[in-house]
């Protein structure tokens, strides 16, 4: 896997400076949790290393080149809203996405995935009808549909229970093992601790 680099990144909202000159990077096998106080700028520096938004100074490369096409494709990005079709059930969202990524996945497939997540018997329901954790399950099914390098994740483990939060640790951990990379906001204290680095973000005012 190419290397990420974020390099010298500075970012201030309504006159606060977040960070400054704020540098990591990472390569294969990494883990980056990335913690906080809440307003610390977690979010933004996600979302500047996502290619969502701009930093007011510094570059984000990765492969030694600006942020491009090749990147989006080899990347997946979970942000806080869950980029579920509300009215579509969980069995339709994961479909569009396995057309979206390409991924050649059969209903058999998506119905396996959706049985591992938890969601038997609550497959073919408009999502709007599952609870926040349910709803957080399927909008994690993308960690199994999305061929991808690098995974960017804004509070994966939020509304899940101790089982979710357990799959999604697992799944984490042997995606790291088996050579990608992660960068990841949480609260908690993450179990997967051989590749961790941690990143602290302090709220300055
Ligand atoms: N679009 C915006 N316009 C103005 N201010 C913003 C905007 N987005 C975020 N902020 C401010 O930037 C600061 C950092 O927000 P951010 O969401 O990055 O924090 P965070 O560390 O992720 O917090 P949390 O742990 O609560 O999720 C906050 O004070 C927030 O009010």
């Amino acid at each position: 896997m190419p290397e990420l680099v974020v390099q010298d990144v500075s970012c201030s909202k309504r006159d606060r400076i977040l960070f400054e000159n704020l540098s990591l990077q990472i390569s294969s096998g990494q883990l980056i949790h990335l913690r906080g106080p809440n307003g610390a700028g977690k979010t933004s520096l996600l979302r500047i290393i996502a290619g969502l938004s701009q930093a007011d100074t510094g570059q984000v490369l990765w492969d030694s080149q600006p942020l491009n096409a090749t990147y989006f494709e080899t990347m997946v990005y979970l942000g806080h809203k869950s980029g579920l079709t509300a009215s579509l059930s969980a069995l339709e969202n994961l479909q569009f996405w396995a057309h979206l990524h390409q991924a050649e996945c059969s209903d058999a497939q998506l119905y396996d995935l959706l049985t591992r997540l938890g969601l038997v018997g609550l497959e073919d329901l408009p999502v709007k009808m599952l609870s926040a954790g349910q709803q957080r399950r399927v909008a994690l099914a993308r960690l199994w549909l999305k061929p991808a390098q690098l995974w960017i994740l804004d509070e994966p483990f939020t509304a899940l229970d101790t089982a979710g939060i357990a799959l999604i640790e697992q799944h984490i951990t042997q995606f790291v093992a088996s050579g990608g990379a992660v960068i990841l906001t949480s609260h908690q204290t993450l179990q997967a601790t051989c590749y961790l680095q941690v990143v602290e973000l302090e709220y300055t005012l």
